[in-house]
């Protein structure tokens, strides 16, 4: 199994590793974008592909999450439990042991999200496909445009419960 810095990729491209998850991702030298999925030909050098604002934010994020809900939840229910009843702070603390897995490369993000969020999107390993502003509540969609593809955030409290969320696009 290749490791990152012995892949043989397309001209104009590298592979890089993500600091706070570990995943392989690939950066094109010439526009300096970078994707999840391991590029099938040359690195475009076409500065019109451009699906960010000027000032560089994103008009859509591809992102997974892992959700924790508690009693205050708006639908205090899930996929795996069908009464939940753990305080915010229990949902808290339990959310952060996970995302210490996650850095600390004891665990993988998909595993964790696919067995334990509270989201129906668990199914899909926690990702919820790419949205635009205005699709998700506020303080995730925040969250979610500031992160850079990659990174994982820290707690978010939306309605729904606490989210940690990683944008992959
Ligand atoms: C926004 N969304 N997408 C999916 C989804 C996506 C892909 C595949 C299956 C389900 C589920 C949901 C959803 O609202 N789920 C809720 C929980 C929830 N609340 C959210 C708030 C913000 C982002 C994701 C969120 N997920 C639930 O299951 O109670």
């Amino acid at each position: 199994m290749a490791s990152t810095q012995e892949e043989i990729l397309p001209e104009g491209w590298e592979a890089r590793k993500s600091r706070s998850t570990g995943m392989t991702y690939y950066l094109n030298k010439h526009t300096k974008k970078s994707q999840w999925e391991k590029p099938g030909g040359p690195a475009s050098d076409d500065d019109d592909e451009d699906d960010d604002d000027e000032g560089g934010i994103p008009k859509e994020v591809r992102c997974s999450h892992l959700l924790v809900k508690h009693s205050g939840s708006r639908r205090p229910s899930s996929w795996r439990e069908e009464h939940i009843t753990r305080t915010k702070e229990e949902a808290l603390d339990i959310l952060q042991e996970y995302r210490r897995k996650i850095i600390d490369r004891e665990a993988k993000f998909e595993e964790l999200a696919s067995t334990y969020s509270d989201c129906s999107s668990a199914k899909r390993d926690g990702d919820l496909g790419r949205f635009k502003k205005g699709q998700m509540q506020k303080p995730f969609e925040d969250v979610a445009f500031s992160l850079k593809i990659g990174q994982l955030s820290q707690p978010v409290h939306t309605d729904s419960g606490i989210h940690i969320i990683l944008r992959t696009a």
